[in-house]
């Protein structure tokens, strides 16, 4: 999982320095940090409705699974803004799951 996020963050780095114009993220970032809380306060909610949408019969989770990823790159982004990578927020997971050196061992074998 921290591959992928790692992965995506690395993209996110080399977007600070791309045209606004040329993608999605760079617009965010030209927008300012206000602009990308916005957003992250609006998948939230509609993170939070898709959520109370899921039925007993599992209808919904597909719209919630969507929602949680919209959720979760917009946070990535925000972290970006401010320099912090997901590697420190799975560190600090990993803090407090006592795994702490697991996530060192990995980190040495990369
Ligand atoms: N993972 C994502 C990702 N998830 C969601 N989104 C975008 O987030 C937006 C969320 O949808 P909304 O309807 O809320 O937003 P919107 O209507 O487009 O924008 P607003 O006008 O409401 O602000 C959509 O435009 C999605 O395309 C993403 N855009 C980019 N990525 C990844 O980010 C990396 C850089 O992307 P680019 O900046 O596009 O090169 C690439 O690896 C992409 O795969």
């Amino acid at each position: 999982m921290s591959e992928v996020l790692n992965k995506l963050a690395e993209t996110l780095e080399a977007r600070k320095t791309a045209e606004p114009d040329s993608s999605y993220v760079a617009s965010l970032y030209a927008k300012g940090l206000d602009k990308i809380l916005e957003k992250v306060g609006e998948e939230a909610f509609e993170t939070v409705l898709a959520a109370k949408n899921v039925g007993a019969d599992g209808t919904g989770r597909e719209a919630l699974i969507y929602e949680t990823a919209d959720l979760w790159f917009h946070s990535l982004v925000m972290l970006a803004t401010l320099n912090i990578g997901p590697d420190e927020i799975i560190n600090e997971l990993a803090r407090r799951e006592g795994l702490s050196g697991l996530v060192e061992k990995a980190n040495r074998t990369q």
